[in-house]
């Protein structure tokens, strides 16, 4: 994936030209608007480290949406509900609440604000299920530990790139943060660099007591939600926004950024690809069908790595 001499000339001269990122040309790898990407790709690497932030998904984003061998991934709800002390009241009736939400969470034609009213429900009755029994943080790191091994092909360069540039990096997970730092930490890319916002159980007295606030779900994972949160004072000034994301809610994830900022929205397609390729299109800048690598956002951090060591030179 190295750059050649050639690449390497471009970027000095502060031209990238997508044709040169053979990535960017595969069939699987789609572009509605490649000028827009140039664009951007550009302004980024002339930018620097400086002025660049990170924000992923965690489920499928980070995780692979398929494995080479077949096997499934768990997602971070999964994980929990995967951890064999939990009652099993518990898990019959959090599989009702999913039988329930998920229709409506993923149903296309109901109006907004009723999807919004019915995933605080779902967080809310969750939370309320969580309460009055154990659950040590050990019994999902054994959980998690099956799926450190999960994550995309190449996101340990990707996530050792992001430390050594000091580019803060956002999960933001309406999934259960216990499982995603857990999996994170495992995989050993929980640098210094990575923050996490998600859901994380309570706990009082010993005994679980739902989860923390404020409740992260499904349609209000954008930065507006965090706008009284410390991360974003770390943030708000790194006006170049690299958002990831699966679902196509994923990228408002920086709508809460400044106007003028610029960002470029890479979307991890797989479910019915076929169907969903126009509104992906119409909604992520880059599409990667079926590509379980982080290899698109790594070579435009190699490119600003390269930049930015020609600068120091
Ligand atoms: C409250 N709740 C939410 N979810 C799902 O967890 C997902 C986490 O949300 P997300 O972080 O947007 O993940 P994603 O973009 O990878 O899908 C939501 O989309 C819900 O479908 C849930 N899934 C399970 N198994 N149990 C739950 O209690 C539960
Ligand atoms: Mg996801």
């Amino acid at each position: 994936m190295g750059l050649s001499k050639e690449q390497e000339r471009n970027i000095v001269e502060n031209v990238i030209r997508l044709e040169d990122i053979a990535l960017l040309w595969n069939d699987n790898c789609k572009m509605k608007n490649p000028e827009r990407v140039k664009q951007i790709f550009n302004e980024f690497v002339m930018g620097g480290p400086d002025r660049l932030q990170v924000v992923s998904d965690f489920d499928y984003t980070i995780t692979k949406q398929r494995k080479s061998d077949g096997s499934p991934v768990l997602s971070s709800f999964g994980i929990l509900n995967a951890c064999e002390s939990l009652p099993t009241k518990f898990i019959e009736e959090s599989n009702n609440l999913h039988n329930k939400y998920r229709p409506i969470e993923i149903d296309p034609h109901l109006p907004m604000d009723e999807k919004v009213q019915c995933m605080i429900e779902w967080w809310t009755k969750t939370g309320e299920l969580l309460v009055g029994f154990k659950l040590e943080q050990s019994e999902i790191d054994a959980v998690a530990s099956k799926y450190k091994d999960s994550l995309r092909d190449n996101s340990h360069k990707l996530f050792d790139t992001l430390n050594r540039l000091n580019i803060p990096v956002l999960v933001f997970s309406a999934g259960l943060g216990n499982s995603v730092i857990s999996v994170l930490k495992q995989a050993n890319v929980m640098y210094p660099n990575v923050s996490v916002i998600s859901n994380f159980l309570q706990y009082k007295n010993g005994l679980l007591d739902g989860f923390q606030k404020p409740m992260i779900h499904s349609f209000n994972k954008n930065e507006t939600a965090l706008d009284r949160h410390k991360y974003y004072d770390l943030v708000h000034n790194r006006d170049h926004i690299i958002v990831m994301g699966d679902s196509l809610g994923d990228a408002d994830m920086a709508n809460g950024v400044p106007a003028s900022s610029h960002i470029i929205k890479i979307g991890f397609l797989y479910d019915h690809a076929e169907e969903s390729l126009e509104k992906y299109m119409n909604t992520f800048d880059i599409v990667l069908i079926d590509d379980q690598t982080m290899n698109v956002p790594l070579a435009l951090l190699e490119a600003v790595e390269k930049k930015e060591a020609v600068r120091n030179i």
